[in-house]
């Protein structure tokens, strides 16, 4: 196997760039990477297309938020409803990103992106007409099925069609398609917002813009050549695969890919369910415990509640306006859109593990300094000054401090200030209507005049709100680079072929699954640890996820797909302790008559 793995890679090198750059080198090999002729223009194409369902995932993850402030009012909306129309939609992209692995291996990845496509385009018509609640509920469990099917496809299909040594790159313009989602839903949110009556249904209706784009342009686009051979389709896997790298002479990939399904299929032994034939076969069942645990890992780093948290950070801050909260929030996911721009550059130059890694670390002090912002606010918080008589006889007049009060979901926090200074302040149960309110006193009816009270509900006034502001930023900086975008990349890379659907729809299943128990639990959480609790819990887990990827995750940059089965035949979780010698022993490629080991100066690949 090393030697057909060298002789490929030989094969290969000679013809495009592979390798991290090293400090020394860094200029030169990104020049010879930008020259490589072997890059055309239609693999962008490809990619920009199949990405467009990245960019639906983004937008109807990220809409909602803005569209429910709408909503609620507009269809008065009790709690239960605004987390089923929040939640439906990512519970049915888990389910369906499971399913998606058998339709994927069936009926190839280009129809499962059309059919992703078409059910957002379904999804957003249905959302933007709905007359009432349940037709909301049902357009947004149609969009959820549509992102799951999307969020396992895409990473594959852009995987299989791209050049070896610009694929990192190639797949992790899908993330930041899903953050520039995000960030246009939430610009789209502010500049609806102003409109109270209706404006809802441009927010969700407007993905059917990007989806019939994807849908027509998928038309005109190739099948994936590797699902094609695998399928027996050999004569249009290889002009398609010749369309794809610009006419130039494939026979050599073509063979590589070729010969590679057929050692694939005897190594894993016929016939049968393919997860169980995953799950049988050492290899396979290495890389799919690595992808399922980074995606899990991901969801566990708090991201989205993070990203849904930032409103209250910036309430914290001072920020009382509906509408700057909303713009705010916009740059919260702009910062998270910008740093994913840094990981797409940074892939192809650092490698996935030393990025994944070093995201994870500045993840973790990130946190940690959250965790301590809100500690301080909390071992700060303004104490309770007013007793009112409750009309209600509420747990809330028991609590002495804010900090106390606000994390009783029953309870929001009623008071005055002066500059910084917190006075008259009382403890009050909220309104069964609205959390924007008391349920009665002062603050049940609230006007916007100047030195009024102000409601706090789940949040305490605090001078600390710059150090928990500074951790939302750092969070954002470090997370969205590597733990926001590897988990994708490295899951379209590390299963062969036969595998690569279900193992995928696994470790997608994963994320979907970890992100709806990490945002249902958030607030329960809160509730029993506080929020610095929360934080520093987040922070651990972030601990083990460093470990996990230190010991397990290997470096697949530059490898042909192909050829990556390879880094998972020594026993699990041996990563970190030593790189297998097949991967540093195929690691030369030929560099303008040359040999040039990539990894000469990248510890990851030797540790
Ligand atoms: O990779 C993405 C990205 O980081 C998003 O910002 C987040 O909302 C998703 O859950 C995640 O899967």
């Amino acid at each position: 196997m090393g030697n057909l793995m060298s002789s490929r890679r030989q094969k290969d090198g000679e013809e495009s760039l592979i390798g991290p750059s090293s400090s020394g080198d860094a200029a030169s090999s990104e020049d010879i990477l930008d020259r490589d002729p072997s890059t055309p223009v239609f693999v962008y194409v490809l990619a920009f297309f199949s990405a467009l369902g990245g960019f639906l995932f983004g937008y109807d993850t990220g809409v909602v938020s803005g569209a429910m402030l709408l909503l609620k009012k507009e269809m008065n909306l009790n709690t239960l409803w605004q987390e089923l129309l929040v939640s439906s939609t990512v519970g049915a992209a888990a389910l369906s990103a499971l399913s998606g692995g058998s339709l994927n291996g069936w009926l190839g990845r280009k129809i499962c992106i059309l059919i992703a496509s078409f059910i957002f385009s379904i999804g957003g018509i249905i959302l933007s007409l709905a007359p009432d609640k349940v037709v909301l509920l049902v357009g947004r469990i149609t969009v959820g099925l549509g992102i799951g099917i999307a969020s396992m496809t895409v990473p594959v299909y852009i995987a299989e069609v791209s050049p070896s040594h610009m694929r990192g790159q190639l797949v992790t313009i899908n993330s930041l398609f899903i953050t520039g989602g995000q960030f246009i839903a939430s610009v789209i949110d502010g500049a609806f917002s102003y409109m109270s009556h209706d404006g809802w249904r441009y927010m969700l209706g407007l993905s059917v813009v990007p989806a019939a784009l994807q849908f027509v342009g998928f038309f005109f686009l190739p099948e994936s050549p590797r699902w094609l051979l695998q399928k027996g389709r050999s004569q249009e896997a290889h002009q398609v695969l010749s369309r794809i790298r610009g006419g130039q002479n494939v026979d050599e990939e073509y063979d590589t890919i070729r010969t590679s399904i057929e050692e694939e299929e005897k190594e894993a032994g016929g016939g049968g369910v393919v997860i169980l034939r995953i799950l049988r076969h050492g290899p396979t069942r290495r890389a799919l415990v690595v992808g399922c645990g980074l995606q899990m890992f991901q969801q566990l780093s708090g991201i989205n509640t993070v990203m849904y948290y930032s409103a209250t950070i910036l309430q914290m801050a001072g920020v009382r306006d509906d509408k700057q909260a909303i713009w705010l929030a916009a740059a919260t996911s702009a910062t998270n859109f910008v740093f994913t721009l840094v990981g797409v550059w940074l892939v192809e130059r650092v490698g996935r593990r030393k990025l994944t890694l070093g995201s994870l670390i500045g993840t973790g002090l990130s946190l940690s300094v959250l965790a301590v912002g809100f500690l301080l606010s909390a071992q700060n918080s303004p104490s309770i000054t007013l007793h009112p008589v409750d009309p209600h006889n509420s747990t809330c007049r028991l609590y002495e401090s804010c900090e106390f009060c606000m994390l009783d979901p029953d309870c929001g926090f009623c008071y005055r200030e002066n500059g910084t200074r917190v006075y008259e302040s009382s403890c009050i149960s909220v309104s069964q209507e609205s959390i924007d309110h008391a349920a009665w006193g002062r603050c049940s009816n609230l006007t916007e005049a100047a030195g009024g009270p102000i409601w706090a509900y789940n949040y305490c006034p605090t001078t600390y709100s710059w150090i928990v502001m500074m951790g939302l930023i750092l969070y954002l900086a470090f997370f969205a680079p590597g733990m926001g975008t590897m988990p994708w990349t490295v899951n379209s890379e590390i299963y062969p072929l036969w595998a690569r659907s279900t193992g995928n729809a696994c470790s997608a299943g994963v994320n979907w699954s970890f992100n709806v128990l990490v945002s249902l639990t958030f607030l329960h959480v809160t509730e029993f640890l506080t929020y610095y609790g929360a934080f520093f819990m987040y922070t651990g887990l972030v601990v083990l996820g460093i470990l996990f990827v230190q010991g397990c995750l290997p470096e697949t940059q530059g490898l042909q797909l192909e050829d990556i089965e390879n880094l998972f035949t020594g026993p699990l979780c041996s990563c970190g302790a030593s790189s297998p010698n097949d991967s540093r022993h195929v690691h030369y490629i030929r560099v303008k008559g040359s040999n040039y080991l990539p990894s000469d100066n990248d510890a990851s690949d030797v540790e």
